[in-house]
């Protein structure tokens, strides 16, 4: 499901549909939103995100990562932005990479069993255009840890060309704090 819906923002994003086939379209979303209405669950129960077997722990919103290296201090993937990710001229938005290094910081924060963990600062530096439909690598590593801090460095990568990196604080949170 999670597949073929990104497939279809992939659809929405690149086209220019015919009037009656955008009205045939909202009639039909909007049916399957009454249909998912009668399927709402608390947090808890909720599949969406919560599928870390599937591509993008299963869900469409943000760019998803297929991790080829996991260990407990360090990270590698590649990922590809999806036109849905377009910001202009082919490049992805700011933002989701921004989104992007959230998450692979959350999956990086929680390597090794460690304990759960909130993003404190994520301070991107954007150096090159980071083209949308390609290939690209990601990296992230421990720079260091310091009592409740963990601090991160992360790099999104076009072949040899550096597009964005990060250094990411994450707090262990405290018993009870969520
Ligand atoms: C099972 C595993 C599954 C893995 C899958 C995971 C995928 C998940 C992916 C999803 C992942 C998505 C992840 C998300 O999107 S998390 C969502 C985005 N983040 C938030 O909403 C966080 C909001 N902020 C807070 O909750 C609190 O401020 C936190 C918890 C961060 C700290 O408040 P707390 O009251 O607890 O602690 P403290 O204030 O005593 O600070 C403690 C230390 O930290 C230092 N400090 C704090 N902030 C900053 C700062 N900005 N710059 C510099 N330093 C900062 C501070 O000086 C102190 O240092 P020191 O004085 O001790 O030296």
């Amino acid at each position: 499901m999670i597949a073929s819906l990104r497939a279809f923002l992939n659809r929405i994003a690149g086209g220019r549909p015919e009037e009656h086939d955008i009205t045939a379209l909202g009639a039909d979303l909007d049916r399957w939103s009454t249909t998912l209405a009668e399927a709402a669950v608390e947090e808890t129960e909720q599949v969406y995100g919560r599928r870390p077997d599937l591509l993008g722990r299963g869900q469409a919103t943000w760019p998803a990562v297929r991790f080829t290296h996991l260990d407990d201090n360090s990270l590698e993937g590649v990922v590809t932005f999806d036109r849905y990710f377009l910001g202009r001229h082919g490049v992805a938005h700011g933002g989701a990479i921004a989104f992007l290094f959230d998450e692979i910081a959350g999956r990086l924060a929680h390597l090794g069993g460690r304990p759960m963990a909130r993003t404190g600062y994520l301070r991107i530096d954007f150096r090159a255009i980071a083209p949308i439909e390609v290939e690209l690598r990601i990296s992230g590593r421990y720079l260091r840890e310091e009592g409740r801090k963990r601090i991160l460095r992360l790099e999104l990568a076009h072949g040899d060309t550096l597009c964005a990196e990060a250094e990411v604080l994450m707090v262990t949170l405290k018993p009870g704090q969520r």
